[in-house]
């Protein structure tokens, strides 16, 4: 594709999106050695780079600390990997796998983890003596200990993982380390690994104040210092630790300024190390404006509690409809909710048309659909991410282990049916469309009760605007008329509606096992519900939902005390869970997403 600086035509939308995104300079100009430029371009497809890698690269290849702060589906993984790979592949003599690890990124999933690695290896195409590789919780302990054994060049890693080896694989040679980065920084730390992250800064000597490893290689390159990134699209205050304590007068990339300035060279930013200091205390989350896609159209959808599945469901059906091909994304604050939906949207069945039993029925959705989430095997978890990255057209359910870094291609939509939150995790679920220059839509579900929800939002400069929701109702066919014309002003008396909420909650109540994911997906949305902080806590208040409604919005029937008796029982035996492994309650609720 060209740009449009290049085409004498007039400049479209899409155009303007792409000049957004993509830098008017070539890579070859930001100082990167020409056989990884041509590396780029030619196996990657990268005719020029982005805004961030633009301003990222030349920083980087400096060999300065970086904080590196762009919005979601930039380029960021290139504007980090491609500096480390120049620089390694210039080292004289040349690097051997004997050497042990150089540079280490983390990251806070195994899905990231795959995919960092995927791009690495193409980076590296034409440097096969630079090894990569990726260790990770829930892998074979004993095949990562042979790879270390052997030597990775460039280690991608989970951070509880690579502690556990740091402290256990006596082979795994570390003493060359030069680079640390942190992709999704802010990420790694919420999920509770900040102390985990001190040990690792302390274990390979790269905390601040701490000298430089003697151990240095013939080249002039390989003398240099050690620098470490910190990158994520959310770059907040929740970072200003791990970046006091990890980063040496550090440039920061990409803040405050949504259209990127030129480049400044590194040699001026050198002389502003004062400013850069003061710089470095990063502000915000709570007024600062998150870096979205300016081609993002965001919406939000007010929707009754006791209907929100039936609304959901029907939403998919509008969208299948509109465009048979095309890949959609629904988040859940659960596992639980994602089996339940996943089990649901696999074998239900409903006639548009008639209520009459004998009436052939469909199913509802005839989409491929996937889920994904933390309680998933390792394995299945790795086909999910596989295969709904090469579908053309899918459904994927997943919690937020899918919100963060992942690049599938073409999605066109993300739902948020459960809401995330922190505004932060709002712009990465958001983040898995409208990359680079592609289109995307999202929708956002709230409740009544939950409207301020747009307030919160609005403070970090993410604009909603309400979604059409009876006008896509009013486009269905149900019981053989359309309802185009008519005018209906509440969704609890729609035609369409009603009949759709039946159907299902008879068939939960004919389906034991689907009626036991329901009742379990309704004790965690409860527990989710209840474990919002901070000023979320005002406005996601369990106290103003109607617990019978909430089981409605599962299909289920019953009376919420029926139900709420095994939320009880459930919630006791988490309890005496936790009690036993010792965990603390915050580890557990944010790791198993
Ligand atoms: N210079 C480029 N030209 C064309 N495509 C690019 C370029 N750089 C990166 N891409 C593509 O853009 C997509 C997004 O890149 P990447 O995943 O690195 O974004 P990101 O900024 O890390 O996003 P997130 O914040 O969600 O992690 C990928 O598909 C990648 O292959």
């Amino acid at each position: 594709m060209k740009m449009a600086a290049e085409t004498s035509e007039q400049p479209t939308e899409a155009d303007e999106n792409r000049n957004d995104v993509f830098a008017s300079c070539s890579f070859s100009s930001t100082g990167l050695n020409p056989t990884l430029c041509e590396q780029l371009k030619e196996r990657m497809g990268f005719e020029a780079p982005t805004q961030v890698q633009a301003r990222a690269i030349p920083v980087i290849l400096s060999g300065r600390h970086v904080l590196v702060n762009a919005a979601t589906g930039t380029g960021k993984t290139v504007a980090y990997l491609a500096p480390v790979v120049h620089h390694l592949q210039n080292y004289n003599p040349r690097i051997q796998r004997s050497d042990g690890t150089f540079a280490l990124v983390l990251v806070p999933t195994h899905e990231l983890c795959l995919q960092v690695y995927e791009v690495l290896q193409k980076l590296l195409h034409r440097f096969h003596w630079i090894v990569p590789g990726c260790i990770m919780g829930g892998e074979n302990r004993s095949k990562e200990k042979a790879r270390l054994r052997k030597g990775i060049t460039i280690l991608i890693a989970t951070p509880g993982r690579l502690l556990d080896h740091l402290k256990n694989t006596m082979s795994f040679l570390h003493t060359n380390l030069r680079w640390i980065i942190f992709d999704e920084a802010d990420r790694i730390l919420e999920l509770g690994f900040g102390k985990e992250i001190e040990e690792i800064l302390e274990i390979l000597g790269s905390r601040k104040h701490v000298s430089i490893s003697k151990n240095d290689a013939a080249s002039g390159v390989f003398k240099s210092q050690k620098q470490n990134l910190l990158v994520s699209a959310t770059l907040n205050e929740k970072v200003n630790h791990l970046a006091k304590i990890s980063l040496e007068n550090p440039i920061m990339v990409g803040f405050g300024d949504k259209k990127m300035q030129p480049i400044s060279s590194p040699e001026h930013s050198g002389s502003d190390r004062d400013d850069m200091e003061q710089q470095l205390k990063i502000t915000g989350p709570s007024t600062g404006d998150y870096n979205l896609p300016a081609q993002l159209i965001q919406k939000y959808v007010k929707v009754p509690c006791n209907l929100r599945l039936t609304v959901l469901i029907s939403i998919l059906k509008h969208l299948f409809e509109k465009e048979a091909s095309q890949k959609i994304v629904v988040f859940f604050s659960t596992c639980d909710a994602v089996d339940f939906h996943y089990s649901l949207l696999s074998e239900f069945q409903f006639s548009c048309y008639s209520q009459r039993e004998t009436e052939v029925k469909q199913k509802f959705l005839r989409c491929k659909t996937f889920r994904l989430h933390g309680n998933m095997k390792q394995e299945d978890r790795r086909t999910t991410f596989q295969g709904f990255r090469t579908q053309k057209s899918a459904l994927l359910l997943c919690t937020d282990v899918a919100a963060r870094g992942l690049d599938f291609p073409k999605v066109r939509c993300i739902i948020q049916y459960d809401s995330p939150g922190e505004a932060t995790e709002y712009v990465h679920r958001v983040g898995r469309t409208a990359r680079l220059d592609q289109r995307g839509d999202s929708l956002l579900f709230l409740q009544p009760v939950e409207m301020d929800y747009l307030q919160h939002l609005g403070k970090h400069g993410v604009p909603l605007t309400e979604y059409p929701l009876l006008k896509v109702l009013g486009s269905f066919p149900s019981y053989g008329k359309n309802h185009h014309n008519k005018k209906f002003v509440s969704i609890e008396s729609h035609p369409w509606v009603l009949p759709l909420q039946q159907a299902l909650e008879a068939f939960i109540l004919a389906e034991p096992n689907m009626k036991q994911l329901a009742q379990k997906a309704f004790c965690s949305w409860v527990r989710a519900y209840t474990a919002h902080r901070g000023e979320l806590k005002k406005i996601f208040v369990v106290k103003k939902v109607h617990l019978g409604h909430v089981a409605k919005s599962f299909a289920l029937r019953e009376q919420p005390s029926l139900v709420g008796k095994s939320f009880q029982n459930e919630t006791k035996k988490r309890k005496r869970n936790e009690k036993q492994k010792g965990l603390s309650k915050r580890r557990k609720v944010v790791r198993k997403t």
